[in-house]
């Protein structure tokens, strides 16, 4: 089976509050995106990868691959407005006898090879999966700044990528999505609303999306105490 990877690296990290684009920022000397990437090429199942940079960022990344000896990368795609957007188009950069996709957040350097290859695994059987963890915090719905509900914690999972999906099935669910203007912030959840269910793949609380400073100082401390 063929497995492309897209991992999107085309986001402003805004909620970062830095000069430095999030992408490229360094973490203990190694440039963030450079990390996941390594992470990914750790996968034997992943055979190509497309990376979705700032269309100013394309000359940059190239180079970076080079210097860092990433091989896996061997397409790009410019990033869009939203991460949605980013994601379709690096869809379009996959080739058409690819059978199966894998979404992967650039911001998530922490995911490791034997989670991607289960969610790889998944998705061959059930057609989408997600890796995510058991919510830790009580959740509640806000609505003019007092609590709507609360909603029960049993259920609930905060989902993270890596995604996974037949690679039709996911070419499908952005294609209606993007016709019918439906937005939404991961890839699953356009795949849910399509009809289809995604079944969850247990995850590691280690598999943090850098998004805020805060991160970076998590991040650091992870990398001091590498995974058992
Ligand atoms: N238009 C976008 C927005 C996000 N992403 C990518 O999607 C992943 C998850 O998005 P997020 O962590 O929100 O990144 P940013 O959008 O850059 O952060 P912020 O929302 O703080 O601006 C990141 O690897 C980011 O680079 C992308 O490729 N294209
Ligand atoms: C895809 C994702 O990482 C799943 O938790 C999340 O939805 C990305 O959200 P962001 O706002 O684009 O970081």
């Amino acid at each position: 089976m063929k497995v492309s990877a897209i991992v999107v690296a085309a986001g402003t990290g805004s909620r970062m509050k830095s000069d430095v684009k999030k992408t490229y920022m360094e973490i203990a000397g190694v440039p963030l995106i450079i990390r996941t990437l390594r992470a990914l090429e750790e996968s034997s199942l992943i055979k190509e990868i497309v990376l979705v940079v700032g269309e100013e960022d394309l000359d940059d990344a190239k180079s970076l691959m080079d210097q860092y000896g990433i091989r896996r990368v061997i397409r790009y795609a410019a990033g869009g407005p939203e991460r949605q957007d980013s994601v379709r188009n690096g869809l379009q950069a996959v080739d058409d006898s690819v059978e199966l996709v894998l979404v992967h957040d650039g911001a998530r350097p922490f995911i490791n090879a034997a989670e991607i290859d289960r969610v790889i695994q998944s998705a061959a059987e059930y057609g989408a999966a997600t890796i995510g963890t058991p919510v830790k915090d009580t959740i509640k719905k806000v609505e003019n700044g007092f609590v709507a509900e609360t909603i029960p914690r049993q259920a609930l999972y905060a989902v993270q990528t890596p995604q996974a999906f037949q690679a039709k099935l996911l070419r499908e669910s952005h294609k209606k999505a993007s016709e019918s203007g439906y937005r939404s912030t991961d890839d699953a959840s356009l795949v849910e609303w399509t009809g289809h269910s995604v079944r969850i793949v247990e995850g590691s609380y280690r598999n943090i999306k850098i998004t805020t400073p805060e991160d970076l100082i998590i991040a650091e401390a992870f990398l001091r105490s590498p995974q058992a």
